[in-house]
């Protein structure tokens, strides 16, 4: 599978990818669960030419006793249960890259040995004297603030900066809503061929306009479970707004909302037009959201709003940050601060 889409924000990441991957630096991917981390690492590997395959060990999903025969292997009868000798993740790995994922959950004390392992490049298994060399290329990911976990004192500044000699952002979903066609292509692709049986349906403008007003919290893989459920629901019928209305409940109001955002960037708040109807709507979102949540935090909400304001208003002035500027009613330096601020970066810089 391809890193999909054409947003400056993956095409920055898709150089920086292939810049890194023929070097045997570690790397650390940050970004968002479902984001495509380990999609990342993939392609990583793919570009480095490593003759070796790519093992993924996930940090945060094995039990922390269980953690470090995963990853060192062990002798037999190294411990209870070692009923035969069992190589480990590094030695799997050898000639080419181990992703650690979720390296935030490692245990502190394991974070000594892997400081170790990428000094001095041997392994030993538990239970055994013997060091063996191993040559893997090392690639992390995160979700966490892994500077807060060092600040808290639950990360190892110095691994810290050992796994991170490059760090590559991979940005969550709804900062890369231009790439959700490509995504949709990508994803119908998977769905025709991983055998579920299921026929992606098309997607109306509508819907991917819904699609897009939605922030997709759970990244990619949340785009990935709604296209399943939509597949298996609309039944061949294409997914328009209804069908996003219909399997993205809870946060429909917001799409309601947006849109309605959206027509205001044309005309239907303009002061001159009949905003009765769109406002009443409105209010009702508002009174929806306040229902659905003891405490709404406004801030983010209104961060959020903003984003969404600029990105469309960029989509309709052609990246244009002059026009987008006039039409927001912005100097175009505190339009570009504020772009700077939430991470948007128009496509090709005319204005
Ligand atoms: N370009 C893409 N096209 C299609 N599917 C994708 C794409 N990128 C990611 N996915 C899918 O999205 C899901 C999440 O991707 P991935 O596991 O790489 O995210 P992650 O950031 O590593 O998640 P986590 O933080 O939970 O480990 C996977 O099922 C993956 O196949």
């Amino acid at each position: 599978m391809l890193i999909s889409g054409t947003s400056q924000c993956v095409q920055t990441l898709l150089t920086d990818i292939k810049s890194a991957a023929p070097y045997n630096v570690n790397v650390l991917a940050i970004g968002p669960t479902g984001s495509g981390k380990e999609l990342v690492a993939q392609t990583l590997h793919d570009y480095s030419n490593r003759r070796g395959k790519l093992v993924s060990v996930n940090c945060a999903a094995i039990p922390r006793d269980l953690l470090e025969a995963e990853l060192f292997g062990h002798e037999k009868g190294a411990f209870t249960g070692a009923a035969s000798r069992r190589i480990g993740r590094f030695e799997e790995a050898d000639g080419g890259t181990l992703f650690l994922d979720e390296i935030g959950d490692m245990p502190l004390e394991l974070q000594g040995k892997l400081l170790r392992i990428i000094e001095n490049k041997t392994v030993s298994r538990i239970g055994s004297n013997k060091e063996q060399i191993v040559n893997f290329r090392l690639v992390c990911a995160t979700n966490q603030n892994v500077q807060d976990k060092v600040r808290k004192g639950e990360f190892r500044e110095d691994l810290m900066f050992r796994i991170s000699v490059i760090v590559l952002n991979v940005p969550p979903l709804r900062d890369r809503m231009d790439d959700l066609p490509d995504l949709i292509r990508s994803i119908s692709n998977q769905l025709e061929v991983d055998g579920s049986g299921l026929t992606p349906p098309p997607v109306s403008e509508d819907g991917l306009a819904a699609m897009m007003a939605y922030h997709w919290p759970g990244n990619i893989r949340e785009l990935k479970n709604f296209f399943q459920r939509a597949a298996i629901l609309s039944k061949g019928v294409s997914i328009d707004s209804n069908v996003v209305r219909k399997l993205l409940p809870t946060e429909i109001d917001r799409t309601v909302e947006l849109t309605a955002f959206q027509g205001a960037i044309g005309q239907i708040y303009d002061t001159h037009s009949d905003a009765k109807t769109p406002a009443r709507e409105h209010e009702r979102s508002i009174q929806n959201l306040l229902e659905k949540n003891n405490v709404f935090c406004l801030k983010s909400h209104l961060d959020d709003q903003e984003a969404q304001f600029i990105r469309t208003t960029l989509r309709i002035e052609k990246n244009n940050t002059a026009s987008a500027a006039n039409r927001l009613a912005l100097k175009r330096t505190t339009l570009i601060a504020k772009m700077t601020k939430y991470g948007i970066k128009p496509q090709s810089e005319k204005g």
